[in-house]
């Protein structure tokens, strides 16, 4: 089998997505979902593979910006779109992608490349790490009270038609970005998928329902949610199925909460994909009653390794010299010192005696401040060289904020 790897056509986009929607599951596309995704598409960035006149693969990616640890913003390649053909899975197909989209990365001078994966398994082996999760939740909304912060009851909250969600929604969105490590600066489209409401995402709910908390005439958050009826003997059993919540301040926060917890005929506010140090977490009374489920979020790759540590901030002064390991991009093997603190960092090659010694992988776990080096010493994958190493740069690598991902890359 000779498999051919090519950057995507446009003339090849019907094919190429017909197949990537198959590996999910092939559930029916939209058009205008469908006629969203080509449009946002980087022909560019895409690849395709051709087992002759047939693709058998894609794997894209977006030139786009993450948030770092410090608040700053880091280049970054959001990785996605990938999958291989049932025929020809277990094939080396995937992995041939990943070494060209990788050196592709490398050359466009992108120091990251950032993924929410189908499966965390697969990852791991082109050296991505765990580096944020996230948490889901049901709660159950009649044995919970909220504990609701003073300011609330100035907080208006308001429906907003459908037409009006992303020019309401996306400037506060836009000022979370620098808040949370994980955050992406959504390119133009990536904002529109989030209003889109196409029907393959309903499954047997409402249709996408926007609030906005506002306060003396200004908005300062949102909550994007659907509803999904339900009834039983006793009476009424619907949920409220959050999207997204984002507010500028606490009380707008707890508005919104409040609001989403008591809709009539609902019993469960269910929350798929939120940060686990959330707020709403603080403000209810009973958190067994909230069945809350934790689960891995962005998977990050230090492409390279210098320019990636270089390019966010420490939360304590560091210096110590990393010994990395990185057998899929060799070019990032050997001894690297880092120095910094919370104010900028430079991270170089050194001959000096390693401190600590990890693989690539870890540092991408540890990188948005998710992981600590700590906890993957506890687990044989950091070693500690240099007594003290480890307390320090593991201190150091924190981020009081957890990462976090609020929708797939
Ligand atoms: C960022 C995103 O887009 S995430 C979406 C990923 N896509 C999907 O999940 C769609 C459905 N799945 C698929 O399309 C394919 O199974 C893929 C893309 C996950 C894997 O493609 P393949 O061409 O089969 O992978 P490839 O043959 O290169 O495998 C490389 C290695 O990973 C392992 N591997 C690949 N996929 C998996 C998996 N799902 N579970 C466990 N191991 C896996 C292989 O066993 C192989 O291991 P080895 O090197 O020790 O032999």
């Amino acid at each position: 089998m000779t498999i051919e790897l090519r950057v995507l056509r446009p003339s090849e986009w019907d094919e190429w997505y017909q197949g990537l929607t198959l590996a999910f599951g092939g559930i029916p596309q939209s058009p205008e979902k469908a006629a969203l995704i080509r449009e946002i598409t980087d022909f560019d960035r895409s690849l395709a593979a051709w087992d002759g006149a047939e693709c058998v693969g894609s794997a894209g990616s977006f030139g786009m910006q993450v948030t770092v640890p410090g608040g700053g913003l880091a280049p970054m390649a959001g990785v996605t779109m990938v999958s291989v053909s049932s025929t020809h899975r277990r094939r080396g197909v995937l992995t041939s992608m990943m070494r060209r989209q990788l050196d592709d990365i490398r050359a466009w001078g992108e120091p990251l490349a950032v993924l929410t994966a189908s499966e965390p398994v697969i990852y791991g082996r082109f050296g991505y790490g765990a580096a944020a999760s996230l948490i889901r939740a049901d709660i159950d909304t009649a044995r919970v009270r909220l504990e609701l912060p003073e300011g609330t009851e100035s907080v208006r909250i308001r429906k907003i038609p459908a037409k009006d969600a992303l020019a309401e929604c996306e400037p506060v969105y836009a000022r979370q970005v620098p808040v949370r490590p994980g955050m992406i600066v959504r390119l133009p489209g990536w904002d529109r998928l989030q209003y889109l409401d196409a029907p393959e995402d309903r499954q047997g709910t409402s249709h996408l329902q926007t609030v906005l908390a506002e306060r003396d005439g200004r908005t300062t958050g949102y909550a994007l949610f659907r509803i999904r009826p339900g009834w039983e003997d006793a009476g009424p059993k619907g949920r409220v199925e959050i999207q997204d919540i984002q507010a500028d301040d606490p009380a707008s926060y707890a508005a919104l909460c409040r609001y989403v917890l008591s809709i009539d005929l609902t019993s469960v506010v269910s929350m798929s994909n939120r940060p686990v140090d959330d707020p709403w977490q603080s403000l209810i009374s009973d958190i067994r009653r909230c069945n809350v489920r934790v689960q891995d979020s962005l998977h990050v790759r230090l492409v390279e390794v210098g320019a990636a540590l270089e390019a966010r901030t420490y939360r304590t002064p560091v210096d110590v010299v990393l010994e990395v390991a990185d057998a899929f991009c060799p070019w990032n093997e050997g001894r690297w010192r880092l120095t910094g603190d919370a104010k900028g960092a430079s991270c170089e090659r050194t001959s000096d005696a390693a401190d600590l010694s990890l693989s690539v992988r870890e540092l991408g776990a540890v990188y948005l401040g998710g992981s600590s080096l700590a906890e993957l010493a506890a687990a044989g994958r950091v070693r500690e060289l240099r007594r003290g190493a480890l307390a320090e740069a593991s201190v150091a690598f924190g981020s009081d904020t957890a990462p976090w991902g609020p929708h797939d890359i």
